[in-house]
């Protein structure tokens, strides 16, 4: 049984400072955005979690093995050194979206995103103690991206094919499993993962296949830590290359 972590990560009031006082230079937003993803990607990766872009105004991280004096100092740091601070909610389930569920309402329930009355919320149980099988990370990764795609389509033709691969694997995911996936970059994507089966993962990837034409392979990591689980997962990955298969647990 998996026990996963989630953190919401949500900048505080953050509609309001983008407009105020007037609309702000879009460049200058994408930038505060992207630094403010590295960072706690930086933080939060050095302490052995993921965290994910999404919307950037709002993130999600997979955090077993940070606990509530990792988050504070996160806050703190952060609120030292933008011009907008976080609000952080926890949850603690085996079913990946109800502990982010449970990490939602412990920030919805303090205010609202737009409101300047809430900053820096710190709410939400954690995960002592994390052990050897409590996450799940699948990695997925379209097979020849390169040779279908990136040499072939332009640019923008090649982010549709990709997007709609992903778009119809988070979805198929969500609603099979309560498992939450994510894209990184280039053509992967990465899964939290309740405990599934080889057949599960064969599932998820032939509906993509028919739905989007897209084909993925994925390898699968288990681990007391996003990094131990996801590097897994990398490995198994590895493995689907060179004995060609779609689907490799570590
Ligand atoms: N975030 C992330 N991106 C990766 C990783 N590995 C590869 N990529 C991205 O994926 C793109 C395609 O690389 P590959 O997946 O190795 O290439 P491919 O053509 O799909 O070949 P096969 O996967 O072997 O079928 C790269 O340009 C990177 O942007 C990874 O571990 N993490």
């Amino acid at each position: 049984m998996t026990a996963t972590q989630l953190t919401l990560i949500q900048i505080d009031n953050y509609g309001p400072w983008t407009v105020t006082p007037e609309p702000r230079r879009e460049m200058d937003l994408q930038t505060l955005q992207s630094r403010l993803f590295a960072d706690l990607a930086q933080f939060v990766g050095s302490r052995d979690g993921y965290v994910f872009f999404t919307r950037f105004d709002n993130m999600v991280a997979a955090t077993n093995g940070l606990d509530r004096t990792d988050h504070a100092l996160l806050q703190e740091s952060i609120g030292n050194r933008y011009p907008v601070t976080i609000s952080l909610g926890v949850g603690v389930d085996e079913v990946p979206i109800e502990a982010l569920e449970t990490a939602t309402e412990r920030v919805q329930d303090a205010g609202s995103a737009q409101s300047a009355d809430r900053a820096e919320v710190l709410g939400g149980e954690f995960h002592e103690d994390s052990g050897d099988g409590d996450l799940r990370i699948a990695h997925f990764d379209v097979n020849d991206a390169t040779g279908k795609y990136t040499d072939r389509l332009n640019e923008f033709d090649t982010f549709i094919e990709i997007e709609q691969g992903y778009a119809s694997l988070m979805r198929y995911m969500r609603e099979a499993h309560g498992a939450l996936s994510f894209f990184v970059g280039g053509d992967n994507i990465i899964a939290i993962c309740p405990d599934l089966s080889v057949e599960e993962y064969h599932d998820a990837i032939d509906h993509v296949a028919e739905e989007a034409g897209v084909q993925l392979k994925v390898g699968v990591g288990r681990g007391a830590t996003a990094h131990e689980a996801g590097i897994g997962a990398k490995h198994a990955l590895e493995d689907c290359r060179y004995e060609g298969t779609l689907v490799e647990f570590a």
